[in-house]
């Protein structure tokens, strides 16, 4: 299977006030094939959202590379699209209108924009929200907008960090299914970073385990379940609650309480 995203021994540092640099992330190296969708969970600091940045071209690595197809990341380019908690729509454009702002510095006509931006809104179960502004809209459904404006440049991969977390918990089933639908059907290599153990056995394929600061892999996990594009049908098969098990005794949860 096509490689889509590599990641090759890669550490990030960063300079602290006292001197000493700050490792997030160490000698991390793994491979997400093209149509995969991979998680990664870890304790809270533990470089995950570092890990997205330098995969997104925000941050340089301190050594090692990230490769989209084959080529490495140098800088923000068109080629990753990124999805945070927080949808960062513009308040003052209505829905199509922000779906399609990703595509205006690009060439194409308005007419063009708008028709991959309804494409996308359409996919993404918004019609008849398209005028609509983001206040209008639950926090769900500016969660799909989002999506579709990061569907609509079509990168090769997504990253999504923490998209749901935000979210009560019927929004976010409904949202993590929507999500593994329209994923699945646009095909896109997507990256989850999730606090969410049970999210993270739903969504995916494969599952990496990062160890406390600095983060590095401790385990990967394959997720050996159908309905990888139905999150709510996985989640009545009883092997999910074994796969949360076996990532919770990665994470020796049970050795930190107090
Ligand atoms: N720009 C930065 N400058 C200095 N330190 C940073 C910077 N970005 C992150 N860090 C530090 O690197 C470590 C990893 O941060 P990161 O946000 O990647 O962790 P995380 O696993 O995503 O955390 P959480 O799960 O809590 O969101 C933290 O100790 C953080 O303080």
């Amino acid at each position: 299977m096509a490689m889509a995203l590599e990641f090759r021994n890669l550490t990030k540092q960063f300079a602290t006030n006292s001197g000493a640099p700050l490792t997030a992330i160490r000698d991390v190296t793994f491979t997400v094939n093209a149509g995969e969708f991979v998680s990664v969970v870890g304790p809270s600091g533990c470089g995950k959202s570092t890990l997205l940045s330098m995969t997104a071209g925000l941050y340089q690595p301190t050594s090692g590379e990230v490769l989209v197809s084959g080529e490495p990341v140098n800088g923000p380019n068109d080629h990753v699209g990124f999805m945070l908690q927080k949808d960062l729509l513009l308040p003052w454009r209505n829905i199509v209108s922000n779906i399609e702002f990703g595509l205006e510095s690009r060439p194409g006509s308005k007419a063009e924009r708008r028709e991959r931006a309804m494409f996308e809104l359409r996919r993404c179960h918004l019609d008849g929200f398209e005028n609509q502004y983001p206040y209008q809209l639950s926090g769900g459904m500016r969660q799909r907008a989002a999506l579709a404006r990061t569907l609509a440049i079509d990168p090769e991969i997504i990253l999504l960090d923490e998209p749901f977390s935000a979210l009560d918990a019927q929004t976010k089933l409904l949202l993590q299914n929507s999500f593994a639908e329209t994923i699945a059907e646009s095909g896109k290599t997507t990256l989850l970073i999730t606090h969410d153990l049970a999210e993270a056995v739903l969504m995916s394929d494969r599952i990496f385990v990062l160890s406390e600061r600095p983060g590095q892999i401790v385990a990967e996990i394959r997720v050996d379940l159908p309905n990888r594009d139905h999150p709510l049908k996985r989640r009545v098969m009883p092997e999910v609650a074994d796969y949360a098990a076996q990532l919770f005794r990665h994470l020796k949860l049970e050795e930190k309480a107090i």
